[in-house]
């Protein structure tokens, strides 16, 4: 069973995968029965120390549930990431890379010091070894190989999918640092080693054979001059496929049984799940949501609490909140319409802090769930078995690429097929971005290796591959800046029209990423994307370090679209479905 990361749910292939999140919620299984019971915001206000002790009793059991699955799964690690690798295309993909990166983003990053004979000879012994069947015809020719690559390969030896590895732009350069190293042992190339060493040999006795006779090298000369024409008569060059070199899996922290995972376990069994359902990294981000909310929460929650608890709210208190909203980013329209909702109630009833809060939650929480008072379906996932096409877009910084990369990330461990299409040509740096990306997440990536190619043109290239392979999840990076408005208005429709022609039957999102940081100067933008790319959802990222966590409700109201994802940091993990009750949680955590 996968758990599937867009549902947040445990996906069963071989039963109805589309089920809803909200559907499992809504009937407890007979385990579930025996956890606390699921609990509005308002009935969490009234908990009784029952209650708190059944949270306390189901976080402990979540806690070594967590545990005894770490115990297992280091020695499962590397084979796991040792099947998902496509090994046979390798060598070609990592040479064109190397070829077509610019020369100062190959030296950006130290090249891996690894002495390669050794290790190649290794996996040679490991393969021949390991396949009885093969032995007897292969074992005597690669050991003669091996032995005679020894002698020279030292500085022949390909590198080429070292380099491809640490060849990401230097914009990225100090995230790759951050990234967990590729450990040599998770990149399978057994298969691959047998191919590189017989190429190389053969290369080493050609340059060792005879001199040609005159005929025989002029004919080759023509040749050579023929190819040299080819390459520079061709501008628009076939797509590129950047096949990934391996999935980096990013090194979950050792947990700890703290504050921060009892309020974790608390809001995820508050939404119906068993302890065992429970991964590490759910606990790591919600507490990193937590953490990430945390500036806003303090500007913000602690007055707010202050002022709505002390009853009927009066003209000075609703002034007071309104000046608070506002500093949140919060926005004209959404302020007015949570001190609406709040007046209205504390009117008719004097509430006690505790639920005055809890109504705040259920009104913030209903902003965010119905965007212009109309529903969305809460579960944002790609469907299985079915082309589904993200159009990714945003003003330049926002996060697109980063978001791809951890969307991509996602996909994969939910063991959805997915693909990336390098769609912002407008910058060449934003192509090798997203390749680092495709490799960091174990994800394709199609590009068109020309200078300044129609974005479009890649988009068809993409689709096609899509199709043709099965792919569940294409996502497409676009550019966000171009010379005018109107130029990135026809570029974005252009690729909307491909799209919607070459794959009509094709579920299609368009995403609009947007920097949380920004504000409302964001939301300004922003606008002019909501005309050109038929937007469906936001992106909202850089929650982490902002103390305008309000954008979320100013996006809704003003933009009438729902949040689907939400990013707090800049690690692969960073990226999650939004839910409206986590991020009101985590936004008014006591
Ligand atoms: N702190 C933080 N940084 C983020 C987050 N998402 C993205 N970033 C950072 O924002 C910067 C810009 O991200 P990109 O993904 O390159 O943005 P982009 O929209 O693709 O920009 P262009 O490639 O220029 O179009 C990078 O340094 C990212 O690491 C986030 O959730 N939190």
């Amino acid at each position: 069973m996968v758990f599937n990361w867009f549902r947040r749910q445990f996906d069963d292939r071989s039963e109805n995968s589309q089920v809803d999140q909200t559907e499992t919620i809504s009937e407890p299984s007979e385990a579930e029965q025996s956890k606390p019971e699921q609990s509005e915001p308002e009935a969490a206000a009234t908990a009784t120390e029952e209650v708190a002790e059944d949270y306390l009793n189901w976080a402990k059991a979540a806690y070594q549930n967590i545990q005894k699955r770490q115990q297992v799964e280091p020695e499962a690690a590397p084979e796991e990431l040792a099947t998902e690798e496509p090994a046979t295309e390798e060598p070609a993909a990592a040479e064109e890379l190397v070829a077509e990166a610019p020369e100062e983003l190959a030296t950006e990053e130290p090249v891996a010091e690894e002495p390669k004979v050794p290790e190649v000879a290794e996996t040679v012994e490991e393969a021949t070894a390991e396949d009885p069947i093969v032995e007897p015809a292969i074992a005597p020719t690669t050991a003669e190989v091996t032995a005679e690559v020894s002698e020279f390969t030292p500085t022949e030896q390909p590198e080429a999918p070292e380099e491809a590895i640490a060849e990401p732009a230097a914009a990225l350069a100090s995230e790759e640092a951050e990234a967990p190293a590729i450990a040599p042992e998770t990149i399978p190339v057994e298969p691959l080693a047998v191919e590189t060493l017989e190429v190389t040999t053969k290369a080493s006795e050609s340059t060792e054979a005879a001199p040609l006779p005159f005929w025989a090298q002029a004919e080759a000369d023509r040749q050579a001059r023929l190819e040299r024409l080819k390459a520079t008569a061709i501008e628009e060059s076939e797509p590129e496929v950047a096949h990934p070199t391996a999935t980096v899996q990013e090194a979950l922290p050792e947990i700890a049984f703290d504050e921060g995972f009892l309020w974790s376990a608390e809001v995820l069994a508050a939404q119906g799940r068993r302890p065992d359902q429970i991964s590490i990294e759910e606990i790591t981000w919600l507490k990193r949501l937590r953490q990430g909310l945390d500036k806003t929460r303090r500007s913000l929650v602690n007055q707010l609490k202050a002022i709505v608890g002390q009853g009927p709210l009066n003209q000075d208190a609703v002034e007071e909140i309104e000046a608070l909203l506002l500093q949140a980013d919060v926005g004209v329209a959404a302020t007015d319409r949570i001190i609406d909702s709040l007046q209205k109630k504390l009117r008719e009833e004097a509430l006690p802090p505790d639920q005055a809060i809890a109504y705040l939650k259920s009104i913030l929480r209903d902003m965010l769930d119905r965007p212009l008072g109309q529903s969305y379906n809460p579960t944002f996932a790609p469907e299985k078995d079915a082309l589904n096409i993200w159009l990714i877009t945003g003003v330049n910084g926002a996060g697109k690429t980063t978001t791809i990369g951890k969307l991509a990330h996602l996909a994969q461990k939910s063991e959805y097929n997915c693909l990336i299409a390098a769609a912002d040509t407008f910058r060449a740096a934003a192509v090798e971005q997203v390749k680092v990306w495709g490799q960091r997440s174990g994800v394709e990536v199609i590009s068109n290796p020309g200078q300044n190619t129609d974005p479009a043109a890649v988009v068809f290239d993409a689709i096609g591959s899509a199709q043709s392979r099965g792919t569940e999840l294409l996502l497409v990076d676009t550019a966000g800046r171009l010379q005018n408005k109107k130029n990135l208005m026809d570029e974005l429709s252009k690729v909307r029209r491909i799209i919607d022609k070459k794959a009509g039957d094709a579920k299609i999102e368009s995403l609009l990423v947007l920097d949380a940081t920004l504000g409302q100067n964001g939301l300004r933008q922003a606008e002019v994307f909501l005309e050109a790319a038929q937007l469906s959802g936001v992106v909202l990222t850089k929650l982490d370090g902002t103390a305008k966590g309000g954008i979320a409700l100013a996006v809704v109201q003003q933009l009438g679209l729902p949040i689907r994802f939400i990013g707090a940091g800049e690690g692969i993990e960073d990226l999650r479905p939004f839910s409206s009750y986590e991020f009101v949680e985590a936004l008014l955590a006591g």
